[in-house]
C-alpha cells in the first residue's frame, strides 16, 4: 500500500485568510497623471556639430507621481488638485522657446523633470519623454 505524505511546506492547520495582511498597512500609495507640451529648445552646453545644439522641437510628455497616505475621501490627492498645480507649470512651457523660461536656460529632459518636481507640492516623481523612446525621470531621495 502507499502511503501519500503532504510535504511539510503544505501542512497548514488553519485555512487560508482572507484578512488583509500586514504588509498591506506597510504599503504606500501612488497616483499619477500625464501632460503634454510641444515646445522648442536648444541645448547650448553640446559641442559645435551637435544636432540638438540646433533649435529644433519636441512633443514632450510629463508624467507626475504624487504618494501619500489616503484622506477621508480615500484620495491621494484629487487629480482635480494635480491638474490645478501642474496646468500654470504646463502654460508656462508649451508653445515657447524653453530657453527663455527660468531655470531652464538649458533644458535638457533631466533639467525640465527637475524644474517640474520643485514646483510640484507632495511630488514624488516626475518622468520626462522628449518622443516615445526618450526620457529622464527625477524622483525624491
Ligand atoms: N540625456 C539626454 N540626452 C539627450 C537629451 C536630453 O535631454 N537628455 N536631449 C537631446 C536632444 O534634445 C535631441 O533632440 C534628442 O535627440 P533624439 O533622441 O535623437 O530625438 P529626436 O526627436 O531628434 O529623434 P529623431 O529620431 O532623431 O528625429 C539629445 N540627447
Amino acid at each position: 500500500m502507499t502511503t501519500h505524505v503532504k510535504p511539510a511546506h503544505l501542512e497548514s492547520s488553519t485555512p487560508a485568510s482572507t484578512e488583509p495582511t500586514s504588509q498591506a498597512s506597510k504599503s504606500v500609495t501612488r497616483i499619477g497623471r500625464t501632460y503634454r507640451f510641444e515646445s522648442a529648445h536648444h541645448l547650448p552646453l553640446l559641442p559645435e556639430g551637435h544636432k540638438c545644439k540646433n533649435v529644433h522641437g519636441h512633443n514632450y510628455r510629463v508624467e507626475v507621481i504624487v504618494s501619500g497616505a489616503l484622506d477621508a475621501r480615500g484620495f491621494v490627492m484629487d487629480f482635480a488638485e494635480i491638474d490645478a498645480e501642474i496646468l500654470p507649470l504646463i502654460r508656462k512651457v508649451d508653445h515657447r522657446l524653453l530657453n527663455d523660461v527660468e531655470g531652464l536656460e538649458n533644458p535638457t529632459a533631466e533639467i525640465i523633470a527637475t524644474w517640474f518636481l520643485q514646483r510640484i507640492t507632495g511630488c514624488q516623481s516626475v518622468r520626462v519623454y522628449e518622443n516615445d523612446d526618450c526620457w529622464a525621470e527625477v524622483k525624491i531621495a
